[in-house]
């Protein structure tokens, strides 16, 4: 016998890689790591554990992963609806954030973040926001895996001056950021509108050197191409493949407007794609071809964006309108199956923000980010095919375990660490602020 750290036996377990549901399985955990996956017989006979978990009516499967949001706006959730991309960036978001976005504002606004995306099932998000180091800490100490980007943006923020102050700024906290075990990071320049040739050179520069993939808004609307293409001569996609910014390691988000030539261009670059179905429908920014990304093999992952334009950080519904908007989009039900959508919306992710090899999968030696919906509930009963509840009908209200490295974060749909109401008492404060300023706006 074998002594491990938590066994959780689950009436199903989806580890995503092999693509299988298990029954009546059970997950050994030891140092944060899965040990085995097996019936629940064999590993009751080979390993005793210091807690068990028994989840008669559960699914067990990896956390979902969030491919694209920026975790502080949560602070502007509701601030600005109804509105299109431009409009709701120059007149209502960045003027909000000229005024209030400090690394206070930004620890606050990630911490109500960090709780709205674990009770909801997601172990790991893809961050881009001012003041990367106040969103690492707060991951870092809340038990959450996060890719924190170091923003790269031309105009004077109150983070930093112009593009080359943010370069400054991520070589410097660099170091600091890679002490932290949860923490991984990349390179974030905003958009190719924000961000000129120069800063685009730099940013190449810094992720080759270090080593980190980029991560940064493209194609997002059909205004933005056609600014461009008269502008430069050239769509935005070909203009970073041109300054050598493409490859396997570029997180391409939105990706809505898709020519013929950008799709040899993704193709041919081996990019990946972070979808953003709620934030596109809510901004209106159009809707991208999944159907026609899939036919060419490009990596799919998942995002709500933030908490602005979608207006949550819910992952098992952002999975679910990715799953019905392509088949609408396409004409074709069969456009992205259940499967391809929760692929995406893990593993598919993992590998897009830099963590495939540790996690969006349950296999052995792999980290133990893992989470249990409880498929005993009206909206998911009866279950002939555990997938296609998760996919096509679980709420998050229904996630009742999180656990992330091992370490539990959600137990019977409950925080183990955190007082949900001090943090809305510390959030209240900020939202007050900034309804003042609003008004006198
Ligand atoms: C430079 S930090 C990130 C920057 O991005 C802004 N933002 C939020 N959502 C979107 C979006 O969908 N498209 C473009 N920019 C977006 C956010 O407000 C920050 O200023
Ligand atoms: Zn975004």
């Amino acid at each position: 016998m074998q002594s491990v750290d938590l066994i959780i036996h689950a009436r199903w377990i989806v580890p995503i890689r092999p693509r299988s549901v298990l029954r009546d399985h059970a997950l050994a955990v030891h140092g944060g790591h899965i040990r085995a996956i097996g019936p629940d017989e064999e590993i009751r006979a080979r390993y005793t554990a210091a807690h068990t978990t028994q989840l008669d009516h559960h699914v067990l499967m990896p956390g979902l992963v969030n491919a694209h949001t920026h975790a502080a706006m949560t602070l502007m959730r509701g601030l600005a609806d109804d509105l299109p991309l431009r409009t709701w960036l120059h007149e209502h978001i960045w003027p909000v954030e000229g005024r209030f976005v400090s690394p206070e504002f930004v620890a606050m606004g990630t911490e109500l973040a960090v709780v709205e995306m674990l009770r909801g099932g997601t172990t790991a998000f893809n961050d881009m926001y001012f003041f990367p180091e106040a969103a690492a800490e707060v991951a870092q100490r809340m038990g959450m895996r996060a890719t924190i980007g170091h923003v790269i943006i031309d105009f004077p923020t109150a983070y930093a001056a112009n593009a080359d102050a943010c370069l400054q700024a991520a070589a410097d906290l660099l170091p600091r950021l890679r002490q932290m075990p949860l923490i991984r990071q990349s390179i974030a320049p905003h958009a190719p509108y924000t961000v000129g040739d120069a800063g685009l050179r730099g940013a190449r520069d810094l992720a080759k050197v270090e080593d980190l993939p980029v991560h940064m808004h493209v194609h997002e609307t059909a205004c933005e191409v056609q600014e461009a293409t008269d502008r430069d001569g050239m769509r935005p996609l070909a203009r970073l493949a041109r300054l050598g910014l493409l490859d396997q390691h570029f997180l391409a988000v939105h990706m809505t407007q898709l020519n013929d030539e950008d799709l040899a261009i993704c193709r041919d670059s081996g990019l990946r794609v972070a979808h953003c179905p709620e934030s596109n429908l809510k901004l209106a920014s159009g809707m991208a071809a999944i159907a026609v990304l899939r036919q060419q093999g490009i990596g799919l992952a998942i995002g709500t964006d933030g908490a602005a334009s979608n207006n949550d950080l819910d992952m098992l519904g952002e999975l679910r309108t990715a799953a019905l908007l392509a088949k609408g989009v396409s004409g074709d039900p069969t456009a992205f199956p259940a499967w391809e959508a929760l692929e995406a919306a893990t593993l598919g992710g993992a590998e897009a923000i830099g963590w495939g090899a540790e996690t969006g999968s349950l296999e052995t030696g792999k980290a133990a980010d893992c989470i249990a919906i409880d498929l005993d509930h009206p909206a998911t009963f009866p279950v002939y095919d555990p997938v296609s509840q998760v996919v096509y009908c679980a709420g998050r209200d229904q996630v009742s375990h999180v656990w992330v490295n091992g370490n539990p974060r959600i137990v019977e749909g409950r925080a183990v660490d955190w007082d949900t109401q001090d943090l809305f008492a510390r959030a209240r404060g900020w939202a007050q602020r900034i309804r003042e300023k609003d008004n006198d706006a």
